[in-house]
C-alpha cells in the first residue's frame, strides 16, 4: 500500500483518482511547519505540494520512503530539485493546467488597472460618489508589450488581439513564424520597453529575467505606460518600479507576485494609490486546481506503480552501469549548450550535436539531452529544463533537434560538437574531456581554442592586427577585472581571429560596450559557464 501525503490547498475533486485507488491511502494536512513535516514525512511514498510548502533537502532526508514530490502547479521554486535528483526522487509538475486561468488573471489586473476599478470600489463602500478621480484608458488601440511567449504570454496576445489592441512579444524562442500565426509583433525588450502603453511579463524567475525591468529600462519608458506581472516577484524591480511611478513615468501596476511573499506588512505595493495587488491568485480558480490536481495524481499514481510518466523536472534515474560511463560527459555537454545558447542571436531553430571517437561508441542519446537542456536552461530557467523533458520542450517550441556520430578521431579521442542554427546564423562550438585535464572548448566557430568552460569568459571578435590584445587588457585592468587566462584563436595571419578571456568577475556592461568600441574590434561578448 503507497502513503500519499496531501499538503496545502489542493482540490479534493482533483485528487478523487488518488483516493479511489485500493492501492493507495491519503493523508491531508495543511500549514504544517518543517519540524512538523519532517517529523511525519518519512511514513510516506508521496508527497503533493502546490507553492506554500517548501520541500527542502532536510525534508527529503527525513522521507526515507518518499518517491516522488507532485507539484500541483507550475513552478517548482519551492522544492529543491538538485536534492531530489541527487536522492533519486522525481519531482513533477502541472504544467498546462493553470495556463488559462493566469492569462484570464491577467487580464483582470490589466483591466482593473486601466479602470481604477479596486480604488473606485473601495471608495464607494465608504460612502463617496467620486466620479471625477477614476477616468480610465481603454485597452483598444494601445500596445501591449509581453515579455515571455511561453504558454500563458501566447494565450494573453490572443486575447489582447480581440481587445483591439497592438501586441508586441518577446521571447528568446519566438519565431517570425509563430509570431505571425499569433498576430504579434516580433520585437526586442528594448521596443517593448520604449513603445509599449501596457507591458506584461511571463518568464520565469531566472538570472536573466531578475529585474529585467528596474531603473534603466524605466527611465526610457512611455509616460503613462502601465505595468502587470502576474509571473514571479523580482522579475520587475520592485523599488524602482516605486520610483517610476512616484516620478509620474508610470502611471500605475498591477501585481500578483512578490520579491518575497508574503510581502513585509510595511512594503510600499500595500498603500501605494497607483498600484493595485493580489496574494498570488493567478492559478486560483476551481478549475485551475482540478486541472493541475488531476494532472499531478495520475503521474504520481504511475511512478508509484511503476509505469511511464510525463513532466518530470528532474533527473530520470538512469541504471549505474550506464551512468557510470556517461557521468564525465554531462557537465561538458550542458556546457557546451548553454556557451551555443549565448553565443548565438535570434530565435533558434535547429540543435546539432555530432559525436566522434569513443564518445560515439556509448548511447548518446541522452547525452543530446543534456545539451538540449544547456541551450534551453539559458532561457528557460534550470528548474524547468531537465534531462527527461528537454526535448519536449524543444518540440513544443518547434526547435528541431539533430544528432550524428562519426567514428574517426579528428585529432580528438573524443569530440562533441554543438551547432546551433537561428534565423540569422549559425554557431559552432566543439569540446573534448583531456585526460587529466577535464572539459576543454577546442573550437568556436572556425576558430580552434582550448579553454576550460568554467565562470565568465570574455569573447572578442576581432581582425588580427598588432595592439587589440593590450587594448583589451587595458581597458579591462582599469576597471578593475582581473584576467585570469587568455586565449587567441585565428585561421590567417591579419585575417579574422577571436580572443577568449576568462576574467575573475563580471565585465560591467559599460565595459563590455567600450570594448565593442574599439578600433578594429567586431563584438565582445560576455558568457557565463
Ligand atoms: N501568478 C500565478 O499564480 C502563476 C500561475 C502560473 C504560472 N505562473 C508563472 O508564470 C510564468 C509563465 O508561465 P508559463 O506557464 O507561461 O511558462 P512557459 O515556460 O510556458 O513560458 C515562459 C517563457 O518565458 C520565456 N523567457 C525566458 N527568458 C526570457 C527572457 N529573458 N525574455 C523573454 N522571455 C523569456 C521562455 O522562453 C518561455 O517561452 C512562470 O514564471 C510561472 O511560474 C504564475
Ligand atoms: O507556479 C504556479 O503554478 C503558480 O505560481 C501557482 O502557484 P499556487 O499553486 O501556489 O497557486
Amino acid at each position: 500500500m503507497f502513503r500519499i501525503l496531501v499538503m496545502d490547498s489542493i482540490s479534493d475533486h482533483g485528487i478523487q483518482q488518488l483516493i479511489d485507488a485500493e492501492d493507495v491511502t491519503v493523508d491531508k494536512k495543511t500549514g504544517l511547519s518543517e519540524d512538523e513535516l519532517a517529523a511525519i514525512i518519512g511514513d510516506y511514498d508521496a508527497l503533493l505540494v502546490r507553492s506554500q510548502t517548501k520541500v527542502t533537502a532536510r525534508i527529503m532526508d527525513a522521507g526515507k520512503k518518499l518517491k516522488v514530490v507532485g507539484r500541483a502547479g507550475v513552478g517548482v521554486d519551492n522544492i529543491d530539485l538538485a536534492a531530489a535528483t541527487e536522492r533519486g526522487i522525481v519531482v513533477i509538475n502541472a504544467p498546462d493546467g493553470n495556463t488559462i486561468t493566469t492569462c484570464e488573471h491577467t487580464f483582470a489586473m490589466m483591466m482593473a488597472l486601466a479602470r481604477h476599478i479596486p480604488q473606485a470600489y473601495a471608495k464607494t463602500i465608504s460612502g463617496a460618489w467620486d466620479r471625477k478621480s477614476f477616468v480610465g484608458v481603454e485597452l483598444r488601440n494601445k500596445k501591449l508589450g509581453i515579455l515571455g511567449m511561453g504558454r500563458i504570454g501566447s494565450e494573453v496576445a490572443i486575447r489582447a488581439k480581440a481587445f483591439g489592441m497592438e501586441v508586441l512579444g518577446y521571447d528568446p524562442f519566438l519565431t517570425e513564424e509563430r509570431a505571425d500565426k499569433l498576430g504579434v509583433k516580433l520585437s526586442t525588450v528594448e521596443d517593448i520597453v520604449r513603445t509599449a502603453d501596457f507591458i506584461t511579463v511571463h518568464t520565469p524567475l531566472t538570472p536573466e529575467t531578475r529585474h529585467m525591468i528596474s531603473r534603466p529600462q524605466f527611465e526610457i519608458m512611455k509616460p503613462g505606460m502601465r505595468i502587470i506581472n502576474c509571473a514571479r516577484g523580482g522579475i520587475i524591480d520592485e523599488q524602482a518600479l516605486v520610483e517610476a511611478i512616484d516620478s509620474g513615468i508610470v502611471a500605475g501596476a498591477a501585481f500578483d507576485v512578490f520579491e518575497s511573499e508574503p510581502p513585509a506588512p510595511d512594503h510600499p505595493f500595500l498603500r501605494h494609490p497607483k498600484i493595485i495587488v493580489t496574494p498570488h491568485l493567478g492559478a486560483s480558480t476551481v478549475e485551475a486546481q482540478e486541472n493541475v490536481a488531476i494532472d499531478v495524481s495520475e503521474q504520481v499514481l504511475h511512478i508509484l506503480r511503476g509505469e511511464p510518466f510525463k513532466n518530470a523536472v528532474n533527473m530520470p534515474s538512469i541504471p549505474s552501469e550506464v551512468l557510470n560511463k556517461l557521468q564525465p560527459y554531462y557537465p561538458l555537454t550542458e556546457k557546451l549548450g548553454k556557451v551555443a545558447a549565448q553565443l548565438a542571436e535570434g530565435a533558434v531553430e535547429e540543435i546539432s550535436v555530432s559525436y566522434s571517437g569513443e564518445v560515439a561508441d556509448i548511447d548518446t542519446s541522452s547525452l543530446t539531452r543534456s545539451v538540449v537542456k544547456g541551450v534551453l536552461s539559458h532561457h528557460l530557467g534550470d528548474d524547468q529544463v531537465n534531462l527527461v523533458n528537454s526535448l519536449h520542450l524543444a518540440k513544443t517550441r518547434g526547435v528541431n533537434i539533430v544528432s550524428n556520430k562519426s567514428y574517426t578521431h579528428k585529432g580528438f579521442t573524443n569530440l562533441i560538437t554543438v551547432k546551433l542554427r537561428t534565423k540569422g546564423e549559425e554557431r559552432l562550438v566543439s569540446g573534448t574531456l583531456l585526460n587529466g585535464l577535464g572539459a576543454r572548448i577546442v573550437q568556436i566557430d572556425q576558430f580552434p581554442v582550448d579553454i576550460a568552460p568554467e565562470g565568465n569568459l570574455l569573447l572578442v571578435s576581432h581582425h588580427d592586427k598588432p595592439g587589440i590584445i593590450g587594448r583589451v587588457g587595458t581597458l579591462l585592468g582599469s576597471n578593475d577585472v582581473n584576467i585570469a587566462t587568455m586565449q587567441v584563436g585565428r585561421k590567417l595571419v591579419g585575417g579574422e581571429a577571436i580572443m577568449v578571456l576568462s576574467v575573475d568577475k563580471p565585465v560591467p556592461k559599460d565595459v563590455l560596450a567600450e570594448i565593442s568600441r574599439l578600433p578594429d574590434l567586431k563584438n565582445a561578448k560576455e558568457i557565463h559557464v
